[in-house]
């Protein structure tokens, strides 16, 4: 036997993330496999609107829809498109017992009344960026139940806080497509293999970098950003960091995930309070920070101490490196 061909031979693929979630959890004794299935029906939701973002400029799903949603943003076709996947195929696989999605006012209870879980979901993220073939994603926040399993789903489900999200994660539509997730023991990451149509696990175990050399935020806001925010940026560039700014969240996050680097979206004049939305882009992008190792913080303190009270909330995001988010802080206490 020729040992080199036997070496190029039968190249193994790689674990899959129907694999690595069995692994996973057998590692809990009390698991039952539902957070498992859940995280099944994203990943295949995921999965085919990779086919439709692959794919919008031959079907024709591209454009406005010609109607706003609940924050009175303009809805494009593949923001609706990609809602109803990711609500078909959590109302399908059953775990589910109601979703909050940006694309919707309300609740959506899906039916599973026995659904132990509710789910927060922002479809498609970088919605100004779909038409011209820029990374956009999806990004998800899951938690326990607190009504009464075989009701229905109540306000309180989606408003119990950040640190009670029991999973969190996106989905990055970009050069490849990738899935990046949390169940509160690290941050990991599998990429799509189209031919095969399955995740393979591609990063075990992702930390941040405690600084970095980018520094993200829509720069267009210049004069609205409070002054100690400035202060920040401008010694970023004193230091020649690297200005990056890609207009979807998921993006920039996932970037500076791997090169080190701070996110900002301060308070602006259009947007008083902040322009995204706590329950499904804030809070679960600060759960997976923290578990890689960095900081989010809302301007007033950490992102996943503040106490949600609305659906669509909004809030200032500041998220990233460690010590990049020390010195911001440190430049915000200076400025009282
Ligand atoms: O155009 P701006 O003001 O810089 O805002 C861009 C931000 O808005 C968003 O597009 C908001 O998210 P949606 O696209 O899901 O509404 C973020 O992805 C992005 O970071
Ligand atoms: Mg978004
Ligand atoms: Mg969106």
């Amino acid at each position: 036997m020729n040992l080199t061909s036997e070496n190029t031979l039968a190249q193994p693929v790689g674990t899959t993330l129907d694999r690595y979630i069995m692994r996973a959890q057998a590692e809990f004794a009390y698991a039952t496999g539902e957070l498992s299935q859940l995280l099944r029906d994203l990943a295949l939701a995921g999965k085919i609107v990779h086919r439709d973002v692959n794919r919008a400029g031959l079907t024709g799903i591209i454009g406005s829809m010609g109607q706003q949603n609940v924050q009175g943003e303009q809805q494009q076709r593949l923001d609706v498109e990609a809602n109803i996947r990711f609500i078909r195929a959590l109302r399908n696989g059953g775990e589910a017992c109601a979703i909050l999605s940006e694309e919707e006012d309300d609740i959506i209870q899906t039916g599973n009344m026995k659904g132990r879980y509710v789910v927060a979901i922002d479809p498609l993220d970088g919605s100004s960026n779909i038409d011209v073939n820029v990374s956009i994603g999806t990004i998800f926040s899951i938690y326990r139940r607190v009504s009464a399993v075989g009701g229905p789903a109540t306000r309180a489900d989606f408003l119990q806080g950040g640190r009670a999200q029991i999973a969190a994660g996106y989905i990055l539509y970009g050069t490849s497509t990738m899935l990046v997730y949390t169940t509160g023991h690290g941050v990991v990451g599998f990429t799509y293999e189209n031919s095969l149509g399955e995740f393979f696990l591609s990063h075990p175990n992702i930390t941040i970098p405690a600084t970095g050399p980018v520094f993200s935020c829509n720069e267009g806001n210049w004069f609205d950003y409070p002054e100690y925010v400035r202060a920040f940026l401008t010694r970023c560039k004193q230091q020649r960091m690297s200005g990056r700014y890609v207009g979807s969240l998921v993006a920039d996050y996932h970037r500076n995930l791997f090169t080190g680097g701070i996110y900002l979206y301060p308070p602006t004049a259009k947007n008083p309070a902040g322009k995204l939305r706590v329950l499904y882009e804030n809070f679960p992008l600060a759960l997976l920070i923290e578990q890689a190792g960095g900081r989010a913080e809302t301007g007033q303190g950490p992102m996943l101490d503040l106490e949600p009270t609305d659906f669509h909330q909004r809030s200032p995001l500041f998220v990233g490196s460690p010590e990049l988010m020390t010195s911001l802080l440190a430049e915000s206490a200076a400025s009282v």
